[in-house]
């Protein structure tokens, strides 16, 4: 059996691995939850926040419509999940090198998401994508029941849970909730910098009032239309960017008075550039990068 190959990416230290099933040896190749664990677990495999697997789109019901290829998302826990920024922005320059184009519509399960190469091209790795509308209503978060998505203090009935749980509410407080394809939690705080995500993370992820758990992100004000974010991502942890997590923390500043239509996200690894259009469209642009090419070993597919 041939080996299978893969290409190592990331948007500012978010990490994939991608899988090109259009041709070649990965050509139809099946993988079950397990395998991409494994395949993602940084001691046991190659190592990954999200594992990208790109198919083509003829005859994918994803597709439907007109798309240059479809892409799945998973996290490293196995799950497949909607949406994810980065990598979107990564497989949109795969897609655009290799045609030469400076635009490319790559399905998605949260829909038809339209990449564009700015100015200097793909050979600058800056690369911006349409994400699709911001998604308010409770039931499109999705929440547990009917809430004011943009104040959610008492809905989520925070601090008992937290209590619960055993771990001390802190600062985190009355949070905005956004779907930008997958579901954000997003907390205004005095210094994210300095909010425990590792003990706060799970139970947020995990909260009740979510029914798909959550992301969760922490942020504060830096300067007019800059803003300061940390994340937890569901299905991983604590990642060094989060692409559908800067737009959904853009979105909830822009809700909350606190900035301007085009905000710029400060994350661990870097800044992305976010804008909420008037007829609610939410772009993002950002760097994307490729650290090298290699093969599964085949004990990863065992
Ligand atoms: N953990 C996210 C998926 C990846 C999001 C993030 N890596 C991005 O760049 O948007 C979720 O479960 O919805």
């Amino acid at each position: 059996m041939n080996r299978i190959p893969f290409l190592k990416m990331h948007g500012l230290g978010n990490d994939f691995v991608v899988i090109d099933r259009r041709s070649g040896p990965a050509r139809g190749l099946a993988l079950d939850a397990r395998q991409i664990r494994r395949i993602s677990d940084r001691r046991l495999g190659v190592g990954c926040d999200q594992f990208i697997l790109i198919d083509p789109a003829e005859d994918d019901p994803l597709a439907a419509g007109g798309a240059d290829a479809v892409m799945r998302i998973h996290n490293a826990d196995g799950g497949e999940v909607e949406a994810c920024g980065n990598a979107t922005r990564c497989v949109g320059f795969l897609l655009m090198a290799e045609t030469g184009l400076a635009r490319t519509t790559i399905a998605t399960a949260a829909g038809h998401l339209l990449a564009s190469a700015d100015g200097e091209g793909t050979a600058a790795g800056l690369i911006t994508v349409d994400m699709g509308p911001a998604r308010l209503d409770w039931q499109q978060i999705p929440l547990s029941g009917p809430a004011d998505t943009l104040h959610l203090a008492d809905t989520l009935r925070l601090a008992d849970t937290l209590r619960l749980d055993g771990v001390s509410e802190g600062p985190l407080t009355d949070p905005v909730a956004v779907n930008v394809g997958n579901p954000h939690v997003v907390f205004f705080v005095d210094d994210a910098e300095a909010v425990d995500l590792e003990r706060l993370g799970p139970p947020l992820e995990h909260h009740p009032a979510f029914p798909r758990r959550t992301n969760v992100e922490v942020v504060h004000l830096i300067g007019p239309d800059r803003i300061r974010m940390r994340v937890w991502e569901r299905g991983v942890g604590i990642t060094a960017a989060c692409g559908t997590g800067a737009c959904a923390a853009a979105i909830a500043a822009i809700r909350r008075g606190l900035t301007g239509r085009t905000v710029q996200v400060v994350l661990d690894g870097g800044p992305l550039s976010i804008t909420w259009t008037d007829d609610n469209r939410v772009l993002m642009s950002g760097p994307v990068a490729t650290s090298f090419e290699g093969t599964l070993d085949p004990s990863l597919l065992a």
